[in-house]
């Protein structure tokens, strides 16, 4: 299968549930945020389907999920759900199996390299540090760094732009529909990896160039390509 009409020259990286399984902080963070709101707790797997469009869309799933909440309630429960995750994040983060070795692989490739996430750049920044993967990344575009966020193609030509490369010759990396649309309407190819979050969808039903059941399974599309 021919990836892109160009050789590859950059991967542009999603990071909750592509490089990195976050889940355990998010609930963690959410469930913090529940019973400080008076609410029940509720389940992993469901706060795992809410997981992809940002923080401020997660906290609104938690308040307003088969309850009721008033705007000014959400808006609390989002202040309240940041203070949470700044003391949480990372501690529970782990790196999925075979990101290093691929950002490795993609790095002595000559690949220039971005990760591009919906969460916003107060908490990407210090878990890319915790995590050890700052260096990797050449462009760190987050969901507040513009007025959008995935699935608006504009943050993936924006981390092209700042990777110096255009964008038919990157490849998006995701778990996600978000990933998947906005690659599409970036002009870019996109790889799904198949254990993320995916919002609660089947990943086998998204649209996408193919899907990746471990993120080094990259380098064989890229070397095919
Ligand atoms: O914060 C989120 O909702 C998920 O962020 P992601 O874009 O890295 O999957
Ligand atoms: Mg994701």
């Amino acid at each position: 299968m021919k990836l892109a009409r160009f050789p590859v020259r950059a991967v542009l990286f999603d990071l909750d549930g592509t490089l990195l399984d976050t889940i355990h902080d998010l609930a963690d963070a959410a469930n913090l945020t529940l019973a400080e709101m008076g609410r029940p707790a509720r389940p992993l797997e469901q706060i795992h389907s809410f997981v992809g469009k940002g923080i401020p869309n997660l906290v609104r799933r938690c308040m307003t999920e088969d309850a009721e909440a008033g705007e000014g309630e959400i808006d609390q429960a989002v202040a309240v759900f940041r203070r949470h995750y700044a003391d949480v994040n990372g501690r529970s983060t782990r790196i999925y199996p075979g990101v290093i070795e691929t950002l490795e692989a993609m790095r002595a490739m000559e690949l220039r390299l971005a990760c591009v996430t919906n969460k916003a750049e107060a908490f990407t920044l210090p878990l890319l540090e915790r995590m050890g993967l700052t260096s990797y990344f050449g462009a760190v575009v987050s969901g507040d760094t513009l007025p959008v966020k995935k699935p608006d193609p504009a943050v993936l030509h924006h981390a092209c732009e700042l990777l110096g490369v255009a964008s038919p010759q990157a490849l998006m990396i995701g778990d996600s529909a978000n990933d998947a649309l906005a690659a599409r309407g970036a002009g870019m190819p996109v790889l799904l990896v198949t254990y993320g979050y995916s919002e609660g969808m089947a990943v086998d039903t998204i649209e996408c160039d193919g899907l990746l059941s471990i993120a080094t399974g990259a380098l064989d599309r890229i070397a095919a390509a």
